[in-house]
């Protein structure tokens, strides 16, 4: 087990993982940028290293200084965190070559094969994971995109290969629209993801959205920690995520997860992630899944995610304490089926954003009231107490609110009763927005697809 992990992040998710370590007996080292010298996250830490200046490029994204922080630190191991370089395979693979340091995390060459679109979408064909029907190749001629569309039909997905999260994707709904759709996803995947490089898949309409958490070990052990659903997102931004899905039957659950570990076996991935998938109603359907459902491969997250709290709740595992216990080399000490899922818990992202404008980023503030809720049930993951300053340089998560109940039900009840309690003053949050989005029926009847809140939020502008 390492003596001291540095983590090369910020806010609640650098908090997160230093209590693992705290509960590992393992040392923490905390970085931050001259934004952030009162942050939370350095209160947390044994010891703290400044790495340059508030921008994120010169300070959280710069390679060198946080390699530079640890050597000091005299670390064995660093842990990303999400986003900033978490999916970095550059940055991983520096951290694999810098001697005495650990990179906790899947190997810098996974990261690659899967986080190519394409790629990705091979490897798990190869190990029978149903792919969303289109090409493994990427294409450059409008006349491929019209002759995919003759065999398969409109509407078209073009896809960047780069993409990922919100960003990346043109639907096609017409041949007379194939030659415009193709230049411009290819214009956006150069400018995006330096990467013009595009393919195809047949466009589902509503899909819903569930992903799959894997851990697995350097041993060959790979395990699913069951689904989280994700299908209410606001223009591509999670707002709540929530497990186990109620649109899945078990059959498909235990299918979709049995997929999951084929893909992830089949990719030499180990430590934690997420497969995603879509699954869309056989036609015809309402409410919940059948079993003739489809569901194919989206993609995978090469990290820890925002949301790994909903299976924690559920499962009862500790995702971040196995990363580390994986990274240092131990094998994975449970079989698949000792995997049990308990109950319903549901995440709600609390932005420092106001919903009424847009969900735009609050500009500042003070956390005058920081009076977060308790009891039974009630999880906070932040790095927040009364008096401080709100930092606007990065982005706008500032707490999250966990909640488990043994049913739906009862977790929408606590989630109500949570946020209720949750007082904060000084800055707007989208707190009143979770209130309401709790009593809307088509949220309680979970029945809502990925498309639900765009069309709800742009009907009521
Ligand atoms: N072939 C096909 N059909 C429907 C899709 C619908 C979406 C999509 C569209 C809008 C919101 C979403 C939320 C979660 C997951 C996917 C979506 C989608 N995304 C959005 C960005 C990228 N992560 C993949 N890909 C799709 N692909
Ligand atoms: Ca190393």
């Amino acid at each position: 087990m390492f003596r001291k992990v540095l983590v090369a992040n910020r806010g609640e998710i650098a908090v997160r993982v230093m209590r693992a370590c705290e509960e590992l007996n393992v040392g923490t080292v905390a970085i931050y940028s001259d934004a952030d010298k009162n942050a939370g996250h350095v209160r947390y830490a044994d010891e703290a290293y400044n790495v340059g200046p508030a921008r994120a490029a010169d300070s959280y994204l710069d390679h060198e200084a946080v390699i530079e922080a640890a050597r000091k630190a005299d670390a064995d191991a660093i842990h990303p965190g999400y986003g900033f370089l978490a999916e970095n395979a550059e940055f991983a693979s520096k951290v694999e070559d810098a001697e005495g340091i650990t990179w906790i995390g899947p190997s810098a060459e996974a990261m690659e094969s899967l986080g190519e679109k394409t790629k990705a979408r091979k490897i798990m064909d190869e190990a029978d994971v149903p792919i969303v029907p289109g090409t493994t190749d990427p294409v450059t001629e409008p006349e491929e995109v019209k002759e995919f569309g003759e065999e398969y039909g409109y509407p078209i997905a073009i896809k960047a290969e780069g993409g990922g999260g919100g960003r990346g994707m043109k639907v096609v709904r017409s041949e007379a629209e194939v030659e415009d759709q193709l230049e411009s996803a290819k214009r956006e995947g150069e400018a995006y993801f330096d990467n013009d490089s595009v393919y195809l898949e047949r466009y589902l309409e509503n899909p819903r959205h569930i992903e799959v958490q894997i851990v697995a070990d350097e041993h060959g052990n790979v395990r699913h920690l069951g689904e989280r659903d994700c299908s209410l997102q606001r223009r591509h931004q999670k707002v709540i995520e929530e497990g186990p899905s109620a649109a899945l039957t078990d059959d498909l659950r235990e299918q979709i997860g049995e997929a999951a570990r084929r893909g992830v076996a089949a990719a030499d991935y180990t430590n934690a992630g997420t497969v995603e998938f879509l699954v869309e109603e056989e036609p015809g359907r309402d409410g919940p899944l059948g079993p003739d459902a489809n569901f194919y491969f989206l993609e995978v997250n090469t990290r820890i995610q925002v949301e790994h709290t909903v299976t924690e709740e559920i499962t009862g595992y500790d995702i971040v304490k196995r990363q580390i216990r994986i990274a240092a080399g131990e094998e994975i000490d449970f079989e698949q089926d000792d995997v049990g899922f308990d109950g319903h818990a549901i995440e709600f992202r609390i932005n420092a954003e106001n919903a009424a404008e847009e969900f735009a980023p609050a500009t500042g503030g003070q956390l005058e009231t920081y009076d977060p809720p308790g009891g039974i049930g009630v999880r906070l993951d932040d790095a927040l107490r009364q008096g401080d300053e709100l930092v606007t340089d990065y982005d706008s998560m500032i707490a999250k609110l966990i909640v488990w109940g043994e049913d739906r039900d009862e977790c929408i009840e606590r989630s109500l009763r949570a946020l209720r309690e949750y007082d904060i003053e000084g800055i707007p949050t989208i707190i009143p927005f979770h209130r309401l989005m709790l009593t809307d029926e088509e949220f309680v009847e979970s029945t809502h697809t990925t498309k639900y809140l765009d069309e709800e939020m742009d009907q009521s502008r």
